[in-house]
């Protein structure tokens, strides 16, 4: 059974999240935050080409998603390795961070697998900020399988801390850093840093 570490606990004095005016309308899709994520971006071969969508609810801060398992993604023979399926979670917590307009990263997420996946399955994930204290963003999220009210078969607990754009602009490789920056396009440059364009 899951049990959460107190780090993964938002404080009492936590507030409830709050999606941002100028968030995605529910039903809308979010796309690529930036072209070459492993997550979500169209321009990486292997990549789990993840789809999110804003969530129905305009009062949550929540979004569902699809993942299709591929052949590339497997660890043992014809089943989804964890850790891709720890990254759809990841990837679908990180997209939440677009309907607060804050930009964060992962510090913990915490995994539970509770069936397999087998290879061409369609993953369907919901993700919801549960709460923020001050730079921490507490959130969860589900992947069923069989369908949006199927089984569960995997979920996660997650803490995302905000960051300034610094925290790319110091760390990441320069020749990305620069292409990113570079990009014409007003909105894929605020969307690669999950920024206010
Ligand atoms: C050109 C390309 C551009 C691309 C632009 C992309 C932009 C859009 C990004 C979206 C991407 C989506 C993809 C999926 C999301 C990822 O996969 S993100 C990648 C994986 N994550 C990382 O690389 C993060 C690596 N870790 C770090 O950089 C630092 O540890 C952190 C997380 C920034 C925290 O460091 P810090 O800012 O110094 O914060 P710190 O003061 O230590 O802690 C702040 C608070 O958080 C707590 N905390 C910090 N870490 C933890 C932890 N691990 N566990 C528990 N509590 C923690 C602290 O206890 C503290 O609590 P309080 O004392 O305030 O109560």
């Amino acid at each position: 059974m899951s049990g959460r570490t107190p780090s993964l606990t938002p404080p009492d004095d936590a507030a409830r999240p709050v999606r941002h005016p100028e968030a995605p309308a529910p039903g809308e899709l979010l796309g690529a935050h930036y072209e070459h994520c492993f997550g979500c971006g169209h321009g990486q071969p292997h990549g789990l080409h993840l789809e999110a969508r804003a969530g129905d609810d305009p009062d949550a801060v929540a979004i569902t998603a699809e993942f299709t398992v591929k052949p590339e993604h497997q660890g043992a023979p014809g089943l989804a390795h964890g850790g891709v399926l720890a990254t759809a979670l990841d990837e679908t917590l990180g997209s939440l961070n677009w309907l607060l307009r804050v930009i964060a990263v992962t510090g913990r997420l915490e995994t539970d697998f509770v069936r397999p996946v087998p290879v061409g399955t369609v993953l369907h994930l919901d993700a919801e900020v549960t709460a923020v204290a001050g730079r921490k963003i507490y959130s969860t999220a589900t992947g069923r399988i069989g369908g949006p009210d199927g089984p569960v078969a995997v979920r996660a607990d997650a803490l995302f801390i905000e960051v300034k754009v610094d925290h790319f602009i110091e760390n990441g490789r320069p020749e990305e850093i620069k292409a990113a920056m570079d990009d014409p396009d007003q909105v894929r440059r605020a969307r690669a840093f999950e920024v206010n364009p």
